[in-house]
């Protein structure tokens, strides 16, 4: 099967009209089938950024991404989009859910714009939901949830449509210590479940150090940092 998610000599300049700032200047990057990638580099070298591209959100100016196996530069903007709803699933640093619906409509949403029925939908939701230890917390909007809450509802909305390739941009970093533990635990165990193949931006050393291996970024380029047995 083709790798979930490929990163080819990607480029990406920024000119903010007085210099040009080369964040990416020749990325490349395999996250294979069931594989947890942190990438941890200082801030401002360009992980979010990376991330962008890789979820289809930005182009890279040269270069190439591939979502299992399909190359995302040559698809329509219509396909494009039809690629990144279905198969690509987004952790923010901030939940991003729709404040006026509960847990599991949130996690029934992406899963009723890719076409599934809503009872199909909801139930997956609620299977999910419990999964991640929200139970009690399926008809809770957003604004009812703790912080932790809200982050285990963004995971359950993340993998809901079984995306090939899952994308964090520090999913722990707006929490505390305590809280962000028990997240990462949460995120551990259903990924590790479900065989999930993900990209994960983080400070977290912890987090990072419980991923299958740490890729950092030198100079616009991925350089890998260790291996670390399962
Ligand atoms: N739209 C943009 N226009 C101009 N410069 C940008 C733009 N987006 C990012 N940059 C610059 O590109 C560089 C990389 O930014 P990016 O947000 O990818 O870094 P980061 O590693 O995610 O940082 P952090 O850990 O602080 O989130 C920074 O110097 C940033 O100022």
């Amino acid at each position: 099967m083709a790798d979930p998610l490929v990163l080819a000599d990607v480029v990406r300049t920024f000119d903010d009209g007085t210099a040009e700032v080369k964040v990416l200047t020749g990325a490349n990057l395999t996250v294979r089938e069931g594989e947890l990638v942190a990438l941890v580099a200082p801030s401002g070298a360009g992980k979010s950024t990376l991330l962008q591209i890789a979820g289809l959100l930005e182009h890279p100016d040269a270069g190439r991404v591939m979502i299992g196996g399909t190359d995302a530069g040559r698809l329509s903007d219509k396909d494009r989009t039809a690629l990144r709803r279905d198969r690509i699933g987004f952790i923010y640093q901030f939940h991003h859910l729709m404040g006026d619906f509960s847990a599991r409509e949130n996690v029934a949403l992406p899963q009723r714009l890719a076409g599934r029925s809503a009872r199909a939908a909801l139930a997956r939701a609620d299977e999910l939901l419990d999964r991640l230890g929200l139970k009690d917390r399926r008809k809770h909007r957003p604004a009812e949830l703790s912080g932790g809450e809200r982050q285990r509802v963004a995971i359950a909305r993340a993998v809901a449509n079984e995306p090939r390739v899952l994308l964090a941009d520090e999913p722990t970093g707006n929490l505390d210590q305590r809280t962000a533990g028990a997240v990462r635990d949460a995120f551990l165990t259903l990924s590790r479940d479900t065989g999930l193949a993900a990209l994960v931006a983080t400070h977290n050393q912890t987090l990072a150090g419980e991923l299958d291996r740490t890729v950092t970024l030198k100079q616009g380029k991925i350089v890998s940092t260790e291996e670390v047995n399962r």
